[in-house]
């Protein structure tokens, strides 16, 4: 299932629009707080999905019959990208547990690259609902790389993946992979460069969040 956030226009249209353009995304605190805003959203819709148990609340008059969710999920980002996006979704899921995964892109001299997993801190996974949370959903390879990992690490329950922007070519790869997974995106675009960036995007969400980085 994918569910695109910018198909009824909201809040989260005016964020996406200022996270693309050149002149507003170059203020990095603006930058990171959009994608955080974003994430926030994106909490709020995949909260509407969840499960939910009766509760009674003592309030200072009375008892008051209330719903709360019967379950925290594990709130896992992929590093160093994903972490504005985590905050936010963190933000609004106060109480959940939470993982980081380093999976990024290893350049090649050629252009080429692979995912390398590196550094990988996670909860227990068994009959959790996970949100994997990364800017840009480019080719998708990250994010199949990362939800294998996750599933050999435990047996998640439901898995939803939150992206700012996805291109339909790495969707169209995550659902031929994991068909289960439900993904929110805050837009979809078509396109996708050589060197695997989206067009139109909105460039190196890394960089653009925290500086650009030497390549190791
Ligand atoms: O869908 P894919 O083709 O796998 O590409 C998407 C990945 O690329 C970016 O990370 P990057 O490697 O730039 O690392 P960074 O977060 O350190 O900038 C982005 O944050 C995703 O993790
Ligand atoms: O367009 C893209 C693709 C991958 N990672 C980014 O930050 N941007
Ligand atoms: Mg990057």
């Amino acid at each position: 299932m994918v569910i695109n956030l910018s198909d009824k226009c909201s809040l989260i249209c005016d964020w996406i629009s200022e996270i693309r353009d050149v002149q507003i995304q170059s203020d990095r605190m603006r930058f990171r707080r959009n994608l955080e805003r974003i994430g926030e959203i994106a909490a709020y819709e995949i909260s509407r999905t969840l499960v939910y148990e009766e509760k009674e609340v003592q309030t200072p008059l009375g008892i008051a019959p209330s719903k709360v969710m019967k379950e925290q999920p594990v709130l896992a980002t992929i590093l160093r990208a994903g972490l504005p996006l985590h905050q936010g979704l963190l933000n609004y899921f106060d109480k959940a547990d939470n993982a980081f995964i380093s999976a990024y892109r290893k350049h090649n001299l050629d252009g080429s690259f692979e995912i390398s997993l590196d550094y990988i801190s996670c909860p227990e996974l068994e009959n959790r609902v996970v949100i994997i949370s990364d800017p840009m959903l480019a080719t998708g390879s990250s994010l199949v790389k990362t939800i294998q990992y996750l599933r050999e690490e435990g047996h998640p329950r439901e898995i939803h993946v939150v992206a700012a922007i996805a291109c339909s070519v790495g969707i169209e790869y995550v659902r031929r992979s994991e068909p289960q997974v439900k993904i929110w995106c805050g837009d979809i675009d078509e396109e996708l460069t050589a060197k695997g960036y989206i067009v139109p995007g909105l460039g190196d969400a890394g960089d653009l969040a925290f500086g650009t980085k030497v390549q190791m």
